[in-house]
């Protein structure tokens, strides 16, 4: 439904990590790339900048999901060690990171959205994160961090002329 769009936003982005992990895995690259990551962080308080959202309150969000993005990256490439099981072909890693850009965008969009809604993230919203974040290698605590995260972000303050 709309009150859940947030959250299959997240779990969009989450759900591109398992192909991620066996590109690097493939190519034996590091699962983190700090880089990359300062990219995305720019970008997303850039984007949050134009969409009317404080840039600052957007940080521990995207923090928390390359947090958790890596986490997942991990898991897999773990699991990979004993058991080899890619035997499917991965995109590029270039072309799923534009995937992965866009549900940042569109997450970042529908915050504004919401928020300038006026629905926050209380308890009832914490259960349908629970529940729509369904990526399997995510404990409830990791996602306990993505729904922390989430509460902090604001809109920007308006200007007093
Ligand atoms: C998803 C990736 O893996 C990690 C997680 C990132 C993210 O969530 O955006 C960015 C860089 C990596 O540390 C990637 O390399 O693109």
């Amino acid at each position: 439904s709309e009150m859940d769009k947030v959250f299959s936003l997240i779990d969009q982005r989450l759900s591109y990590m398992k192909e991620v992990a066996a590109d690097k895995a493939i190519k034996h690259l590091a699962v983190e790339d700090l880089r990359q990551e300062q990219k995305v962080l720019q970008k997303a308080m850039r984007t949050a900048e134009a969409n009317h959202l404080d840039a600052d309150s957007v940080k521990p969000l995207f923090t928390a999901l390359m947090e958790t993005a890596k986490v997942i990256q991990y898991r897999y490439r773990a699991d990979w060690l004993t058991t080899p099981q890619i035997d499917w072909q991965p995109r590029k890693l270039e072309e799923i990171r534009a995937d992965i850009a866009l549900s940042s965008d569109l997450l970042i969009k529908e915050l504004r959205r919401r928020l300038s809604a006026n629905i926050g993230f209380d308890q009832v919203s914490r259960d349908r994160l629970m529940q729509i974040v369904d990526e399997p290698k995510l404990s409830d605590a990791d996602k306990e961090r993505i729904f922390t995260a989430l509460q902090t972000v604001k809109l920007k303050a308006a200007k007093l002329t």
